[in-house]
């Protein structure tokens, strides 16, 4: 193989048509190049030319283009940034009228210390007059000129300049005559002829020039109102001095003399209350590096650390940072109210309102079609962030809302009263019942597959919920929201951990599209606490401050940690303040509305009566019982409630059987369609490893078909090993 081939297979290609003198250059100083047409050598093992790797830059279309399109990222906008939205705008304006306002109250209060001041300086102001006066009287401004002209013995010009003086002296003199008399005419009548209050006005105003006239320079009279740079403007000099102080020896290097520097891709500009700055990091180095040393970077900038927030950019390469500074720090900074704190309802298929990011922007989520995980050390917020969403979903009155609260202190409490189950503390009784409501809503998993799949397809064309449908009472596939927060509490029990594991892994993978949303809490994110299969299919992650890259990843997804994405940089005083994933294309920094707990009240007030209005409570919270954990063991009442002679039987059959057989454990049952009985006695067989199966069989009314069964001796077989493991 020639070298030439070597090079075509690797990244050099042969150009031996289009190539540059350049490349020939380089070629022969090497004394490579080779004749292609000279006769072989057989120690000759290279042909063609070679090519150098950097090609010499060819001007062309494309690189006139591509210019062009940088020029345009460099324009500056027509609208200025802080026009572009009324909420900015108003922001910017509302702020220079309480600006001005306080500005003009600061001086109003301070106005007999300034008159005072005055009144001090009026003999220094009437001094400097006086002296201005006598040297305009006598026209001493032409005094050096006319000695100039004596020392040089230029008796003509200082003839000239003296008479010119003399006659000058004179009209002024004249002038200031009759102005003096004027004045003082003027003031006879005014002190005669006008009230007093003039007489006081024209001494204040007196005091007033003659007192501004007697300033020293240095001395202003009025004090100052503002603390002048305390929000400082972000410059580049100082990004890359805090990115210099960082310890990153690439960093370092770049910016040591013989370095490439470091690049800004666009201006540093205002962006929200803070200053935005777009960074390239010198080359291999990337912004989870940066990210590690928030702490350093905020001494480096001289910034409060909770107004500095670095963050990577995931369409750009790891080493792009956009780095925002903010004029205050974020957990300092007044939050706007939460929308729907007053007024409002929602409808689950849009976005609800949840927080804002650094920025002070509002952050929406929606929760249709999707399951929440929310996770960070103890303290840090975790229930406030969840009592947020189920505020907001507690205001579509649609949705159901099943509610477990394991801690105990009540959190959620204020939410009773709009819960279709509720349950709160650790205890055994807690925990079955949220057990028990999962096991329902697992099997409603079923129930709504078997609906949806019913339906006409121009009715559910995505073979998922719509509005309309969630709307329609007669389906029941309104929206449902399980929430259990601290569910560590739940899945590391030794009595439900495993069955509570069971059913939300089933109601995390197939909820979303059947209007099902699980929302899970958890101050623990280990494999014991949060079954892997729940963690990884959960669609939103809201991490707050955790300690290691270990939960964060756990909560927030595999290689994010790695990625930049980490919520170990929040610090102590961060609280409600995480990195969410799965609400918008990127993760994104956000703090969740502050909504303490008498206001929570107010609002769940509101949802009871929506849902009042709306005929909505329902289960609890028009005081049913809750959920029982129904200890019943199902193979065997099926064994019970079938003879040894049915060796095939119809699920639905056995459905209608076992209802009348144990009404308090398969009562829910009783009102399916005779196909949703199917699937669903079908689900929970499955469960036990026995298959159902097309069955041939007689209906009521005599008629043969086949429908879907099983073998009551699989059911047995089941029964009997299961006894075994026991
Ligand atoms: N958005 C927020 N803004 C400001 N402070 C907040 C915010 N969210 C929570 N906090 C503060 O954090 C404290 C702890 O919140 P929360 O009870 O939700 O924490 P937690 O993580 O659920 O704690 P635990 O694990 O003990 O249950 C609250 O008392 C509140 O003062």
């Amino acid at each position: 193989m020639t070298v030439t081939e070597e090079m075509h297979n690797g990244i050099i290609a042969d150009l031996r048509e289009e190539t540059s003198p350049l490349a020939h250059e380089t070629a022969a100083t090497t004394g490579l190049e080779k004749s292609t047409e000279g006769s072989a050598n057989e120690n000759d093992v290279l042909e063609g030319a070679v090519v150098l790797v950097d090609q010499p830059h060819r001007s062309g279309q494309v690189d006139l283009l591509a210019e062009l399109a940088v020029r345009r990222q460099e324009r500056s906008p027509l609208v200025p940034v802080w026009l572009r939205s009324r909420a900015d705008a108003l922001h910017v304006v509302k702020w220079q009228a309480e600006h001005a306002g306080y500005v003009f109250a600061y001086h109003l209060l301070r106005a007999p210390k300034y008159a005072v001041k005055l009144l001090a300086r009026t003999p220094a102001g009437a001094w400097r007059l006086l002296v201005e006066l006598v040297r305009w009287l006598l026209d001493l401004e032409g005094h050096p000129v006319r000695r100039a002209a004596v020392s040089k013995e230029q008796a003509a010009e200082y003839l000239a300049l003296s008479r010119q003086r003399d006659n000058r002296v004179k009209a002024r003199l004249w002038t200031l005559l009759i102005g003096a008399v004027t004045l003082i005419v003027a003031g006879i009548l005014v002190a005669v002829v006008t009230p007093t209050w003039v007489h006081w006005a024209i001494v204040g105003m007196l005091i007033g020039v003659l007192g501004a006239l007697g300033s020293p320079a240095d001395q202003p009279l009025l004090d100052r109102a503002v603390v002048p740079a305390r929000v400082r403007k972000l410059t580049s000099d100082q990004v890359l001095d805090a990115l210099g102080s960082l310890g990153i020896s690439a960093v370092n290097q770049a910016l040591g003399k013989k370095g490439r520097g470091i690049t800004f891709p666009a201006p540093i500009m205002r962006d929200g209350p803070g200053w935005r700055a777009e960074v390239d990091l010198p080359l291999g180095v990337t912004v989870s590096e940066v990210l590690d040393k928030r702490d350093k970077l905020a001494s480096g900038l001289r910034r409060a650390l909770g107004c500095v927030w670095p963050e990577p950019v995931s369409e750009e390469h790891p080493g792009r940072l956009v780095l925002w500074v903010g004029d205050q720090e974020m957990r300092k900074a007044r939050q706007p109210a939460w929308p729907l704190a007053k007024s409002g309802q929602v409808s689950l298929f849009e976005p609800v309102p949840y927080g804002n990011d650094q920025r002070g922007r509002p952050i929406s989520i929606l929760l249709m079609f999707a399951n929440v995980l929310i996770g960070s050390m103890p303290r840090y917020g975790k229930t406030f962030a969840l009592r947020v969403l189920l505020l907001a979903c507690a205001l579509d009155p649609l949705a159901e809302l099943r509610l477990f609260e394991l801690k105990g202190t009540g959190d959620l409490s204020a939410l009773e009263k709009v819960a279709h189950h509720y349950a709160k503390g650790a205890t055994d009784s807690a925990k079955a019942a949220c057990v028990a409501s999962l096991a329902d809503v697992y099997a409603e998993l079923d129930r709504r597959a078997e609906v949806i799949d019913g339906l006409p397809r121009h009715e559910a064309p995505e073979f998922k919920i719509t509005p309309e449908l969630a709307a329609r009472r007669d389906l029941g596939l309104h929206p449902v929201v399980v929430a259990i927060d601290e569910c560590q509490e739940l899945f590391a029990d030794d009595e439900y951990g495993e069955e509570a594991a069971k059913y939300a892994t089933a109601i995390i993978k197939r909820g979303p599209a059947l209007g099902i949303i699980l929302i899970l809490a958890t101050q623990r994110p280990d494999k014991d606490s949060l079954p892997k299969a729940i963690s990884a299919n959960a669609g939103i992650r809201i991490c707050l401050r955790v300690m290691g890259w270990q939960e964060n990843d756990m909560i927030l997804g595999t290689g994010m940690h790695q990625a930049g994405v980490k919520a170990t940089m929040f610090t102590l005083n961060d609280k409600g303040i995480s990195w969410a994933v799965g609400i918008a294309e990127d993760p994104v920094i956000v703090r969740s509305a502050y909504l303490d707990g008498p206001t929570s009240e107010l609002i769940a007030d509101r949802a009871h009566q929506l849902r009042q209005a709306a005929g909505m409570l329902s289960g609890q919270a028009i005081g049913q019982q809750p959920p029982q954990r129904v200890s019943y063991d199902l193979l065997a009442d099926i064994l019970a409630v079938t003879t040894a002679k049915e060796e095939k039987i119809w699920n639905s059959a056995v459905v209608e059987r076992l209802t009348q057989f144990r009404p308090d454990a398969y009562g829910q049952w009783a009102d399916l369609e005779d196909d949703a009985k199917t699937a669903t006695l079908t689900a929970r067989l499955k469960e036990y490893g026995v298959k159902t199966d097309d069955t041939w069989g007689r209906d009521s009314a005599g008629n043969g078909r086949n429908r879907k069964g099983f073998n009551r001796a699989d059911v047995a077989e089941a029964y009997g090993q299961r006894k075994t493991q026991l």
